[in-house]
């Protein structure tokens, strides 16, 4: 057991303070992954239409480095005059320009071709979350659409980390919930619309190990279709955490918790609600590149108590906090910390927000 402490974002009861925190670091990871080259500062001088010209050229640029791969070396020739004027503008108009170069836009000469596909699959650009159900779904509501003028939501590919085996009209499916909560809400015709990827709802009556099986197929279609790997690795993972401590549908002290080799699995027995469900496991969970819990009200205090206080239980998001270590934040309001020892963190907001915020 390591005696690493987890990083703790308190906020005020109100979801509005919760919501807006938790969309501002969604938004934040977004930026780091589609654009990686930028600065914040020089990013948040550019309008929407300038980046998505720079994320345009972007994709450009993969067409053309496909095709021109093993014909030249020459960066200047594989970038349209559009890009090169671009960043020659980005260059004069921002004061810290020295990470947006040609160089990183085309991470290597196209004649370097080891590992190829590799590098290609890095260039097409995706932002990969997971999101459980719950609560958590009100809080990407209240928290994302407000700032659909950051979100560039075709770049998104959202994956359902669980799912009961519901229709997904019933209101116990979190897919069903999360397209009524948010999906449904998005201004597409201005921000574009996400990829949600879910279980396969003509499969329910089949049973969890079937709907495991080809959701998890899906899953390898889009995390390791070119090169194996042994677990996906999502951008961003998000959970909510349950009265009882489960988290996605991975209940305490059961034997799915051990479970390391798949990436899916079935639970057939829930000990609460739904009995059939499908949930990503904690290795999967582990490997993103950021895990976010969010837990709020009075009712999470008992397990926020234990999660904090008591790592020896081997709960859940105990196995994650500690599997996954750095990577892992929790965004929680004062009612689910309240008497919990855990030291609290103030949230810093990105510098667009804070502007917002003085306003
Ligand atoms: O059963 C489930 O519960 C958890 C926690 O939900 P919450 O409403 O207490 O936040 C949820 O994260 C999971 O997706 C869901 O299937």
């Amino acid at each position: 057991m390591t005696t690493y402490i987890p990083k703790v974002y308190a906020f005020s009861n109100d979801i509005n303070h919760i919501s807006k925190a938790l969309a501002d670091h969604i938004i934040k990871q977004q930026n780091l992954i589609l654009f990686d080259s930028i600065s914040s500062e020089s990013l948040y001088a550019m309008s929407r239409e300038e980046k998505e010209e720079y994320l345009q050229q972007n994709k450009y640029v993969i067409k053309r480095k496909n095709s021109l791969i093993n014909h030249t070396n020459d960066i200047n020739s594989v970038l349209s005059p559009t890009t090169n004027s671009y960043i020659e503008t980005l260059n004069k108009n921002t004061s810290n320009t020295s990470n947006v170069s040609k160089a990183s836009i085309l991470e290597q000469p196209p004649n370097e071709s080891n590992n190829t596909s590799n590098k290609i699959n890095k260039l097409k650009k995706k932002f990969r979350v997971g999101i459980s159900g719950g609560s958590l779904l009100d809080i990407l509501q209240h928290g994302l659409l407000p700032r659909q003028e950051d979100i560039f939501w075709s770049l998104w590919e959202v994956f359902l980390i669980d799912e009961r085996l519901v229709p997904f009209q019933d209101p116990e499916s979190n897919y069903g919930k999360s397209k009524r909560k948010l999906f449904s809400k998005i201004d597409s015709s201005q921000y574009g619309k996400p990829k949600v990827y879910h279980i396969d709802e003509s499969l329910i009556y089949e049973g969890a190990v079937e709907c495991a099986e080809n959701y998890a197929n899906c899953l390898i279609n889009k995390f390791a279709s070119r090169n194996s790997v042994k677990w996906p690795c999502f951008d961003l993972i998000l959970l909510g955490v349950a009265p009882d401590g489960h988290i996605g549908s991975l209940f305490p002290n059961r034997k799915e918790l051990r479970e390391n080799s798949k990436w899916v699995i079935p639970i057939t027995d829930s000990p609460v609600g739904v009995q059939q469900r499908v949930t990503l496991t904690i290795p999967v969970i582990c490997n993103a590149a950021h895990i976010s819990f969010v837990v709020e009200g009075l009712m999470k205090q008992p397990i926020m108590e234990k999660i904090m206080e008591k790592p020896e239980l081997g709960l859940p998001s105990s196995l994650v906090n500690e599997g996954a270590l750095k990577k892992v934040s929790w965004f929680v309001d004062e009612d689910a910390i309240k008497g919990v020892h855990v030291i609290k963190r103030n949230y810093e907001f990105d510098q667009k927000e804070k502007d917002a915020t003085a306003e």
